[in-house]
């Protein structure tokens, strides 16, 4: 078996993932993409010197070939196209070729009911950090994947960040905090942008400060052993400034809004699975 991987819809999740592994060191002339369009094929060749990238416009059997000889399928594209492009590679997979699904709300059964029987699956969870190396990827192993498979796979998605482990009923959860969860803090970056400007700040700045601050904080946050509640009680001067913001989200119900979001999102899941049945 080759070690070549191939992102099959190379969007913006498998194009984060793709480019976190070449970062950590994945030989470019290992890595196949499949995309639609012949211009969104040139750019990733040119983003990333070295790597195939095929598109079907111009190779309608592109998602087969890519796939024909790969140790690994990563499955990229939206949750509702997914079994459809599970069963056209389904011909072109070999018994061992281990195929990744990085859907949400798609099932492992679901998966590997557009398979060949037998077929190694893993589902996983990954966030666009992933392109950084600084990603959280979970992994649920299929029916058929064996531990060597697991750890094949798990050891690639390592160049994208932290792998964890978790049975497939928590996926939904832990897609609600980590998947989503870039946008959360794209969200609060957003709004504090916009907070600075309603204080009179000038755009471009309220933007930069608001970048910055989210920025160096998440660094603060990736350092071994961070905890959310000390590092912010150290910005926090007993009856100062910071203390007033904080008992003013709390008052305004915040966190509330928050777990909600999250819950909106894990339900969302869950119904796109039931819709994709
Ligand atoms: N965007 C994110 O932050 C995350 C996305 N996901 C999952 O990743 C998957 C993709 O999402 P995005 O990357 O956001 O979407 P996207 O739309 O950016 O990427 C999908 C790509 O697949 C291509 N495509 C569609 N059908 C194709 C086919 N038959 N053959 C080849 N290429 C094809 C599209 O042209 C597009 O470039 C979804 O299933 C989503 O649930 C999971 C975690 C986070
Ligand atoms: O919004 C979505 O459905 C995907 C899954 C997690 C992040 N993006």
């Amino acid at each position: 078996m080759s070690n070549r991987i191939a992102f099959l819809g190379c969007g913006s999740m498998n194009e984060a993932i793709l480019g976190g592994l070449l970062k950590a060191g994945t030989d470019p002339g290992d890595v196949v993409a499949t995309v639609r369009r012949a211009e969104r094929a040139s750019e990733l060749a040119g983003r990333y010197q070295g790597i195939t990238a095929i598109a079907g416009e111009e190779e309608p059997d592109n998602n087969r070939q890519a796939a024909k000889g790969s140790a690994v399928v990563i499955l990229g594209v939206k949750p509702v196209g997914i079994t459809d492009l599970a069963r056209e590679i389904s011909p072109a997979l070999s018994p061992d070729t281990v195929v990744v699904s990085v859907a949400a709300a798609v099932s492992i059964a679901q998966l590997e009911a557009a398979l060949p029987a037998g077929q190694p699956v893993i589902r996983t969870m990954p966030n666009t950090p992933a392109k950084l190396g600084r990603g959280v990827v979970s992994v649920s192993p299929g029916t058929h994947c064996t531990p060597e498979q697991l750890q094949l796979v798990k050891d690639i998605l390592r160049g994208a960040g932290t792998v964890v482990e978790v049975p497939e009923e928590q996926v939904d959860a832990l897609s609600a905090i980590s998947g989503s969860g870039p946008a959360y803090a794209f969200y609060l970056a957003e709004a504090m942008a916009n907070a600075g400007e309603e204080l009179g700040l000038d755009r471009e700045l309220s933007l930069l400060l608001a970048r910055e601050t989210v920025a160096g904080a998440g660094l603060m946050l990736a350092e071994p052993g961070a905890n959310p509640a000390a590092l912010r009680k150290a910005v926090t001067s007993p009856n100062g400034t910071t203390e007033r913001a904080i008992a003013t989200f709390d008052q305004q119900g915040i966190p509330a809004i928050i777990a909600a979001g999250a819950k909106a999102a894990a339900d969302r899941a869950a119904e796109i699975t039931k819709q994709l049945g």
